[in-house]
């Protein structure tokens, strides 16, 4: 395996090799503008005790849920220090020697901890510029060793970010007209999966050639992202792409395609992708919150009636995580895979 970093530094690279060269069609083209209308919501006020404003925050919630399927989450409560840190120390684990990363270069979706480069790349004819670490964190705690103060770091970030996701699941079930604990305890989320993912995307001499991450779903119930000062990262919008530049101090919050299962298709999962830039090295760190891996999902009763029968078959989650994460992305969501 070589890594984007690799080819990068070692080959002192003028122009992209061509098995890097995505062919974009024109409608992947067509760009809103950055931040167009996209959904801000506050945690604070879906956690606060002030009832009316804590009303009036499920009720936005619930709307970005079903129209974006995204929003960006302010006053979250994760310390900027501890994203910071985050991403620094993130930063040095990419600057290791390749021999000492490949330690974790994992053949299997569920080995603990993955460093790998791509997407698939047994199945890719066309590699993504992108390098990356993926540690399951949750419920038992993995991640390298490897630089200092990596490990602890990346301990307390998963363990703030659990109480993001917990705060939105609820205001969530809330929205639903279900019990505020409705989805946490049907999906067994106290044992559930919560997955770390840590992107690098190395400076591209071709941005305009090369993608990150081409367009996908997650497949957890949501994502929370955050990233350095370098952007990347586009939502699909009515057809068309809207460049995302966070809200200083915000979370970018996805939902994903086991949310969309549970709702019956009324909160979307929604379709993104990160693009590369030819400045600097973007790093970007998701934790996706999942039900446990043994969970078999499938729409909730209580969401469907006779005009909206099930639109998805029931599947055990660690069934879906593989059959997304051994084939190819292709441009397209894995749900297509379990529609009924
Ligand atoms: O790097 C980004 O902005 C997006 C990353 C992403 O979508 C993912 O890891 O699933
Ligand atoms: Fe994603």
């Amino acid at each position: 395996m070589v890594s984007v970093k690799e080819l990068v530094e070692l080959k002192c690279l003028r122009s992209i090799p061509l098995n890097y060269v995505c062919l974009k069609n024109s409608e992947d083209s067509i760009l809103y503008s950055e931040n167009e209308n996209i959904p801000t919501i506050d945690f604070s006020q879906l956690t606060s005790s002030n009832l009316n404003e804590r009303f009036n925050a499920i009720q936005q919630l619930g709307d970005a849920c079903r129209d974006w399927g995204f929003f960006m989450l302010i006053n979250h409560g994760i310390s900027e220090t501890l994203r910071n840190e985050v991403l620094r120390t993130s930063h040095m684990f990419f600057n290791l020697p390749e021999k000492e990363k490949m330690e974790y270069a994992g053949q299997d979706v569920f080995d603990p901890i993955k460093y790998g480069t791509s997407f698939n790349v047994m199945e890719e004819k066309t590699l993504f510029w992108r390098d990356f670490l993926k540690c399951y964190v949750y419920p038992h705690f993995d991640a390298p060793s490897k630089p200092p103060d990596f490990r602890e770091t990346l301990e307390e970030f998963s363990t703030k970010g659990r109480e993001v996701a917990k705060g939105l699941l609820k205001g969530i079930s809330l929205s639903l007209g279900l019990e505020e604990k409705y989805i946490h305890e049907r999906m067994k989320v106290e044992l559930g999966s919560q997955v770390l993912a840590i992107n690098c995307y190395p400076p591209c001499p071709n941005p305009e050639l090369a993608m990150g991450l081409p367009a996908h779903t997650d497949h957890g119930l949501l994502t929370l992202l955050m990233q350095n000062e370098f952007d990347g990262f586009q939502v699909q919008w009515n057809g068309k792409w809207i460049p995302v530049h966070p809200l200083p101090n915000s979370l970018l919050i996805n939902i994903g395609d086991h949310m969309e299962i549970l709702t019956n298709g009324k909160y979307k999962s929604v379709v993104h992708r990160a693009v590369v830039n030819g400045k600097g090295t973007r790093i970007s760190v998701g934790t996706a919150h999942g039900p446990s891996l043994d969970t078999h999902v499938g729409p909730v009763p209580e969401l469907l009636a006779d005009h909206n029968p099930p639109a998805y078959r029931a599947i055990k989650y660690r069934d879906y995580i593989r059959l997304q994460q051994t084939n190819q992305l292709n441009n397209k969501s894995c749900l297509d895979r379990i529609r009924i």
